[in-house]
């Protein structure tokens, strides 16, 4: 089971490494790698369990952040609204690419925080609004979807992970609050 130990922090030079592409199908080990790291969303964002477990809640994680340069992501990010189950996202990609992606960019009102850093870095983190990604599932079936606002957000922040790129590397030091026009504000 995958605990907070198990999670590298930022200075391990795996987090700026550009992860390797797995075979498809997955194998055997990275499927179960891949339900591991579900799971672990699933504990972080369970009230008892992330006591009992120490999680720091988290709606997405990479396969990096294990100390393991797999392009390999798991989000789990709950729907806001129960009448809307499909406004959620649960699901393990396997070599997620990023197709295509807004002009229009988003970003969240309280900034990002990553299970790799153990510090509030604050500031805008400025992404595209809405992306279209491809990726593979466990079984191998290739999925291409179109995600928007949040989901986008979570998404784009782990495949940054097996890019090798931290949140705040998109931050403008000089002036992190900054926000050009039309740049949607996520609350
Ligand atoms: O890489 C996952 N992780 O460090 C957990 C936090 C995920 C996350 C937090 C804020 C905005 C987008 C994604
Ligand atoms: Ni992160």
């Amino acid at each position: 089971m995958i605990t907070m130990d198990d999670i590298i922090r930022e200075g391990h030079p795996t987090l700026r490494a550009v992860a390797k592409e797995v075979p498809i199908p997955p194998v055997a080990e990275d499927v179960e790698l891949g339900k591991e790291m579900l799971q672990f969303l699933k504990n972080s964002q369970d009230p008892e369990k992330a006591e009992e477990l120490h999680l720091r809640g988290g709606v997405g994680l990479a396969a990096p952040q294990l100390d393991i340069s797999k392009r390999i992501i798991a989000v789990h990010v709950p729907s806001i609204d129960p009448e809307k189950p499909e406004s959620g996202i649960s699901t393990v990609m396997y070599n997620p690419k990023i197709l295509s992606h807004s002009v229009q960019e988003a970003c969240l009102g309280e900034g990002e925080g990553c299970l790799s850093v153990d510090r509030e870095v604050p500031g805008y983190v400025v992404r595209a609004a809405r992306i279209t990604v491809s990726y593979f599932d466990a079984e191998g079936e290739k999925h291409k979807i179109r995600l928007k606002n949040y989901n986008a957000i979570v998404v784009q922040h782990e495949i940054d992970h097996i890019n090798g790129i931290m949140f705040y590397d998109h931050i403008d030091e000089k002036n992190p609050l900054k926000l050009k026009d039309g740049v949607l504000v996520i609350d």
